[in-house]
C-alpha cells in the first residue's frame, strides 16, 4: 500500500514536473516578448548559441569578465538574447553617459520586484521596488535622514566605538601571533556598526543578536545571483527558490519585530531615540507625511541597509589590503602620510579622512579596480533612441560597472592598481567633471536617481577600516607569497578567491590611544 501510495506520489510529481518543463517551454522559446521587436534598428549582436541565446554568459562564474570579453571583442553597445528575452549591454563611459545623463528617469526601474512579500528583493525594498511613489518616498527618507551628511555626523560615536573594538581585535590577534582573514573580520566591523547605527547598544556582540543578524545577512546575500537570474525568467523562475528566500525573509522579519517592540518600549521611556530604528518609527507614526509607511516597511528599509551595505563595503576593505601588500611601497607611502597628518600615538578617525588625502585615492582606486557591485540592472519604461540603435520598451539593462573602470580607451594602465591616478584627477573641478562624459568611467555606486544611497558611509568605512590596519599593524604574509588575486563572486559581490590569512604585527610600543579626534 506505502509502496502504491509512493509510486501515485512519484507519478504525480512526474506529470506536474512535466507539465510544468511543457509550460516553460512554451513561455521561453514560443512565447513573443511584450510588443514584437521587429521593425527595431537594434544594437548589434555578437555570436549566439541556438534557443539559449547568450544565457551561458550570464551564468557564468564571473559574469562581469565573460561580458567584458564580449564587450572588447563586438562593441561598448550590445543586444544579447536569453531564450527570446532581449537584453541591452552597456560597457563604456560614453554609452553610459547616453543613458545616465539622456534616459535617467527612463531607466529608474529595475523591473518587477522577484517576490512581493519578502523583506529583502521585495516590492518594498528600496533596491528592488519599481520606480513609483513608494520607492520615491522610501529612498527620500533613506538619503536624507538615515545616511545623509547629518545623520552620519550623529551616529559617528557608534563608528568610532567599532573601529575601537576592530583594533582591539587585531591587537589580541597579534599578541597571540594568530594569522586572520581580513574579510571576516572587516565584515564583523562593518554589520556590527551598520547594526548599531539601526538599534544601537541592544545589538550588541554580547548578546548574539550580532552575530544572528549577521548570519542572516550573509545568508540574504548568498542568495542573489539566484534571484537575478530567477527573475530573468520572471515567476516560474523565481518560485524554483521561493522557499529558500521566504524562509531567510520569516527569520528577518522576526527579529525586526522584536527590534521594533523593544525599541517602542526604550521611546516610551525616552532612551534611544536618536537611532536610525527612531527616525523609522517616528515617520511610521507621522499621520501628515506625503506618504504613509507601514511596520512592514520599516522592516525592508533596514534589511536593505544589511544586504546593500555590509558584504560591499568589507570586501572592498580586504581587497584593498591584498593589494597593498602585493604593493609595499604604496603600504609604505600610506603609512608615511598617516604617521605624519596623525602621528603615532592617537588611533586614525573618520574626521581625519578629509586630512588624508592619499588614503582617499587608495580607496578610490580599489573600488574602481574591484567594485563590489560589479554589473548593475535597470529596465527601459519607454522605448527610446541612443547612437543611432532602438532601445525598446521594457527591455532589461546590464550596464557592466567593472568593464567600464577598466575601459583601456579611458584609464591609463587599467589592470594596475594605481592610486596615485586619483591624486593627478583631483585637480579638476567637480563641476568640470559632471560636464564631461569622463564622469561615467569611474561608477563604483552607479548613477542617477537610482544610484547608491550608502556611497558617503561607504567610503567612511573603507577609509577608517583601511587606515587603522594600515596604521596600528605591519602585516604578515605566510612564506612572504605575493597574493593570489583570483576573484570570485559569492551572492553579488565581487570576492577574493583565496582570502589571504595575514599575521598582524602590533607597530608602535604602546597602543595607539583611542581618544577621539575634534
Ligand atoms: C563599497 C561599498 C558599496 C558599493 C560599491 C555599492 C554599490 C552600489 C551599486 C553599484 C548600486 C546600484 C546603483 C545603480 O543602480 O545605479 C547600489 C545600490 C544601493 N546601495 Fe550601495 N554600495 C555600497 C555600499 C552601500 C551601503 C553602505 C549602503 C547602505 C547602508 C548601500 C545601500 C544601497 C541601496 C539601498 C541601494 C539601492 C538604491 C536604489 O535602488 O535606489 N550601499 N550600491
Amino acid at each position: 500500500m506505502a509502496a502504491m501510495i509512493i509510486l501515485g506520489f512519484q507519478n504525480c510529481s512526474t506529470f506536474i514536473f512535466l507539465c510544468l518543463l511543457t509550460v516553460i517551454c512554451y513561455y521561453l522559446f514560443f512565447k513573443k516578448p511584450n510588443g514584437s521587436r521587429r521593425g527595431f534598428d537594434l544594437p548589434p549582436s555578437p555570436p549566439s548559441l541556438p534557443i539559449i541565446g547568450h544565457l551561458h554568459l550570464l551564468l557564468s562564474t564571473l559574469t562581469h569578465k565573460s561580458l567584458q570579453k564580449l564587450s572588447s571583442k563586438y562593441g561598448p553597445l550590445l543586444h544579447l538574447r536569453i531564450f527570446n528575452i532581449p537584453i541591452v549591454l552597456i560597457s563604456s563611459a560614453s554609452m553610459a553617459h547616453e543613458i545616465f545623463k539622456n534616459q535617467d528617469e527612463n531607466i529608474s526601474s529595475r523591473g518587477p520586484a522577484p517576490i512581493d512579500d519578502s523583506l529583502f528583493a521585495g516590492s518594498s525594498s528600496v533596491i528592488s521596488s519599481s520606480y513609483g511613489d513608494h520607492w520615491k518616498f522610501m529612498k527620500k527618507l533613506m538619503v536624507t535622514k538615515l545616511l545623509g551628511v547629518q545623520a552620519l555626523e550623529r551616529s559617528r560615536d557608534v563608528r568610532a566605538d567599532e573601529l575601537e573594538r576592530f583594533y582591539t581585535s587585531l591587537l589580541d590577534k597579534a599578541m597571540k601571533e594568530e594569522p586572520v582573514e581580513i574579510g571576516k573580520e572587516a565584515v564583523k566591523f562593518v554589520n556590527n556598526s551598520i547594526c548599531k547605527m539601526i538599534m544601537g547598544r541592544s545589538c550588541s556582540e554580547e548578546n548574539g543578536e550580532a552575530e544572528r543578524l549577521r548570519a542572516l545577512a550573509t545568508k540574504s546575500l548568498s542568495l542573489g545571483k539566484k534571484i537575478v537570474l530567477g527573475s530573468v525568467f520572471k515567476k516560474l523562475g523565481i518560485s524554483l527558490f521561493k522557499e529558500e528566500i521566504m524562509t531567510v525573509s520569516n527569520r528577518l522579519n522576526e527579529m525586526f519585530e522584536r527590534f521594533l517592540v523593544e525599541h517602542e518600549k526604550k521611546r516610551d521611556m525616552h532612551q534611544e531615540t536618536d537611532l536610525m530604528i527612531g527616525t523609522l518609527l517616528a515617520a511610521y507614526g507621522d499621520d501628515d507625511t506625503e506618504y504613509k509607511i507601514t511596520r512592514n516597511h520599516i522592516k525592508t528599509m533596514l534589511a536593505d541597509l544589511l544586504f546593500a551595505g555590509t558584504d560591499t563595503s568589507a570586501q572592498a576593505i580586504q581587497w584593498a589590503m591584498a593589494e597593498m601588500i602585493n604593493n609595499p611601497n604604496i603600504l609604505e607611502r600610506l603609512r608615511g602620510e598617516i604617521d605624519s597628518v596623525i602621528g603615532e600615538t592617537r588611533l586614525v578617525q573618520e574626521t581625519d579622512l578629509p586630512n588624508l588625502p592619499y588614503l582617499q585615492a587608495v580607496v578610490k582606486e580599489v573600488l574602481r579596480l574591484h567594485p563590489p557591485g560589479t554589473v548593475l540592472g535597470r529596465i527601459s519604461q519607454k522605448g527610446f533612441r541612443m547612437v543611432g540603435f532602438d532601445v525598446p520598451e521594457e527591455t532589461p539593462l546590464v550596464v557592466n560597472l567593472y568593464a567600464i573602470m577598466r575601459d583601456p580607451d579611458y584609464w591609463e594602465d587599467p589592470e594596475e592598481f594605481k592610486p596615485d591616478r586619483f591624486l593627478l584627477a583631483s585637480s579638476r573641478t567637480r563641476e568640470e567633471e559632471e560636464r564631461r562624459e569622463e564622469a561615467f568611467k569611474y561608477i563604483p555606486f552607479g548613477s542617477g536617481r537610482r544610484g547608491c544611497p550608502g556611497a558617503n558611509l561607504a567610503y567612511v568605512f573603507l577609509g577608517a577600516g583601511i587606515g587603522m590596519m594600515v596604521q596600528g599593524f605591519e602585516w604578515r604574509n605566510k612564506g612572504d607569497e605575493k597574493i593570489n588575486m583570483e576573484e570570485a563572486v559569492i551572492g553579488l559581490s565581487l570576492t577574493m578567491a583565496h582570502p589571504p590569512k595575514l599575521t598582524p604585527v602590533v607597530r608602535t610600543t604602546n597602543p595607539l590611544s583611542l581618544n577621539q579626534s575634534s
